[in-house]
């Protein structure tokens, strides 16, 4: 297999505000280095405040780090290009379904990535709509829907298709899970895990349950204070904490007593 998102030495300072004698810098990132693979999935943990989102933001070229740089597919990112990276590195958040403007149809909004980003005619484009809509398990003439005619866990599919619908390579899902009940979310790991294969994704799993770290990801990495604490195979790291952070993080979710 081969490195597909390769990511060197990232970190990010922020100023705080403050008079110009005393300006100081908050480190929300050490420089973290990490690879992933298409076809797999690496989970981030940690504390609230321990950088993860920072981290999630710079992959998407929504926030510029201080130092270091990625690669994808062995070619260097340029800083600030969120246009041209946003083709390859898609991310999709917890209430993404909730943010769907409820003035679109559906059609409208999975357009719009398509009408920026792509040559298609409006044929084409309306093609692509459907069967990516049918992709992520929901109708072709759900297109003419808006999205308060969708339950939660239809418009999070809706945030999926847009999200898949540039044939991406990396996709960020920033606790993308959490609001939907254990049913609905395994229903979408499964149609995840699907995509995954079909369409040789890797995906970047922020989440603070583990049980869906441990069902979801092969790697898992373990964030505290801007800093990777412990990172490893998710079976091994689950079955094996060795930092503190980790085994807090297990203990407070009753993990290890359920799951030796
Ligand atoms: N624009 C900013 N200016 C200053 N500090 C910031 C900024 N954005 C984030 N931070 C700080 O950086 C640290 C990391 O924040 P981040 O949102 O990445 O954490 P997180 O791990 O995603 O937390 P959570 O799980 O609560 O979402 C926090 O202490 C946060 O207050």
């Amino acid at each position: 297999m081969t490195t597909l998102l390769d990511v060197k030495d990232i970190s990010k300072s922020f100023k705080l505000k403050g008079y110009w004698y005393h300006k100081q810098q908050f480190t929300a990132l050490s420089p973290i280095s990490f690879t992933i693979e298409s076809k797999k999935t690496l989970a981030i943990v940690g504390e609230a405040g321990s950088g993860k989102s920072t981290l999630a933001k710079i992959l998407v070229g929504a926030e510029t780090p201080s130092s270091g740089s990625i690669y994808l597919n062995g070619q260097r990112l340029k800083e600030q290009s969120f246009k041209q990276r946003c083709q390859y590195i898609r991310m999709i958040f917890q209430d993404s379904g909730t943010t769907l403007n409820p003035s679109l149809t559906v059609e409208e909004l999975l357009d719009e990535p398509l009408k920026i980003n792509t040559q298609f005619d409006e044929a084409q484009r309306k093609q692509l709509i459907r069967t990516t809509l049918q992709k992520v398990g929901l109708l072709g003439d759900h297109m003419n829907f808006y999205p308060h005619m969708f339950s939660g866990g239809q418009k999070q599919r809706i945030s999926l298709a847009r999200a898949i619908i540039l044939q991406p390579q990396v996709i960020i899902l920033d606790e993308a899970l959490a609001s939907l009940d254990p049913s609905l979310r395994s229903q979408m790991i499964n149609l995840l895990l699907d995509l995954q294969q079909q369409m040789g994704l890797a995906y970047i799993l922020i989440s603070h349950n583990l049980g869906t770290v441990r069902h979801f990801s092969d790697d898992v990495m373990v964030m505290s204070k801007g800093k990777v604490v412990e990172a490893g195979k998710t079976i091994d790291v689950i079955k094996h904490p060795k930092h503190k952070v980790t085994k807090k993080l297990m203990m407070s979710q009753n993990f290890q007593l359920t799951h030796k």
